[in-house]
């Protein structure tokens, strides 16, 4: 018999999860959102089989239910399962970027008939939106699952088995552990991007040509500030005593280095530098990890139409699959820089070997 899941939120991250798995055939998505454009787009594209604007009519039919819609969202409809008579056994979980409130919630849940596994995949864009939702969104991400005790190992299996399109590495972490790595690596530097734009923003006022500087550093720092503020302002305030006390510690480094600076010892900052780089790169080089990592390919093209697409087709001439590209910048008459990520170390050199063949000023990050 077909299975019915139901994806309520059809936005960037359910939106995506819907495009994976709507490879098995054997199961009916179900899509739920407040937003009728969203529904009726989900629709028309094939993304959902059908539409449902009363989360609860949908709820009832469903045999998985993903909790798809901002964190505070989320809340409240688990919250609302409370009150909904369910006639069928029902496997919950939900993408949320802060878990401890939700599981706090899911561990209420009165209805004998559910149990609950949190998610996070940890993967994303500062896009929102379904038109934002693409299927490789996951692909070689980490995706973290919580279960919990009311959920069983049968159901820890059925959730992997479903989330297995996406390509992702699961984690099994706790909610605590997980806030805390989370807002390390993923949330308080959202802050940081928010408050550097924030500082540009008011040395303007002194030198108006300084957004005309922005180059790829700027860009690349602080593209995460351009992310859905609403989204980020839960986040923030789920896991507000984390971020204050990352806060303190932000603060405390500044002080120290601040000293550092102003003592004007050069030795010491170069070994500041070095250890992040080092850190950095390290990251970089791992296979998975909290920061995707590929295999990347530095090269240089000019500002000239098609220039993109002919190092595109050079390297599907070689059967290279490209994981990720991206433009770092490009500016009118001027050479501009294109990082491509390919998926091992093979496709890497042999990039480099393509395309230096051809005259391209390539470059391998080691
Ligand atoms: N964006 C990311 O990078 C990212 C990554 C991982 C996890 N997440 C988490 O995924 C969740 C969704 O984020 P997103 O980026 O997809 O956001 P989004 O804004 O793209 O999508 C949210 C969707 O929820 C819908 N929605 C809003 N209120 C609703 C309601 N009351 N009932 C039903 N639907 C409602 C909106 O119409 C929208 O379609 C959040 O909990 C977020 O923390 C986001
Ligand atoms: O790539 C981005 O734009 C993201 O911010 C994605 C990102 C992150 O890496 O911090 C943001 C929030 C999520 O919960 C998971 C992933």
């Amino acid at each position: 018999m077909k299975q019915s899941v139901l994806i309520a939120g059809l936005g960037l991250i359910g939106g995506s999860l819907a495009l994976n798995i709507r490879d098995f055939e054997d199961i009916t998505i179900l899509g739920y959102d407040t937003n009728k454009s969203t529904l009726d787009y989900s629709k028309m594209n094939g993304i959902i089989d059908e539409a449902y604007t009363d989360f609860e009519e949908a709820v009832k039919l469903a045999d998985i239910c993903i909790l798809a819609a901002p964190v505070s969202i989320t809340v409240d409809l688990i919250h609302r399962l409370n009150t909904i008579p369910l006639t069928k056994e029902l496997l919950l979980t939900d993408v949320g970027s802060v878990k401890t409130l939700i599981m706090n919630a899911a561990s209420k849940l009165n209805s004998g008939k559910i149990s609950f596994i949190g998610g996070h995949p940890m993967a994303g864009s500062h896009k929102k939106g379904i038109q934002a939702a693409k299927k490789q969104l996951f692909e070689n991400a980490i995706y973290v699952l919580s279960p919990t005790e009311n959920s069983t190992e049968d159901q820890l299996a059925t959730l992997k088995k479903l989330l297995a399109p996406t390509k992702c590495t699961f984690l099994i972490l706790d909610s605590e552990e997980h806030d805390e790595m989370t807002s390390v690596i993923s949330h308080f530097p959202h802050l940081i991007a928010s408050s550097l734009v924030h500082q540009a923003k008011n040395w303007q006022k002194k030198h108006p040509f300084i957004p005309k500087l922005a180059a790829g550093g700027f860009r690349d720092i602080t593209r995460i500030a351009s992310s859905n503020p609403s989204m980020w302002r839960d986040i923030f305030f789920q896991n507000k005593d984390k971020m204050s006390v990352l806060l303190e510690d932000w603060i405390t480094e500044m002080q120290q280095l601040k000293q550092l600076i102003d003592s004007g010892e050069k030795t010491k900052i170069e070994t500041y530098l070095t250890q992040a780089k080092d850190y950095r790169d390290g990251l970089d080089r791992k296979e998975k990890g909290a920061i995707l990592s590929f295999y990347d390919i530095y090269v240089d093209i000019f500002d000239q139409p098609g220039a993109i697409l002919k190092v595109i087709e050079l390297l599907a001439q070689f059967n290279i699959s490209i994981k990720n590209i991206e433009i770092l910048e490009i500016r009118e008459g001027i050479t501009g820089v294109l990082r491509i990520s390919l998926q091992d170390k093979n496709d890497q050199q042999l990039s480099h070997a393509v395309l230096t063949k051809h005259n391209y000023e390539t470059v391998i990050e080691e």
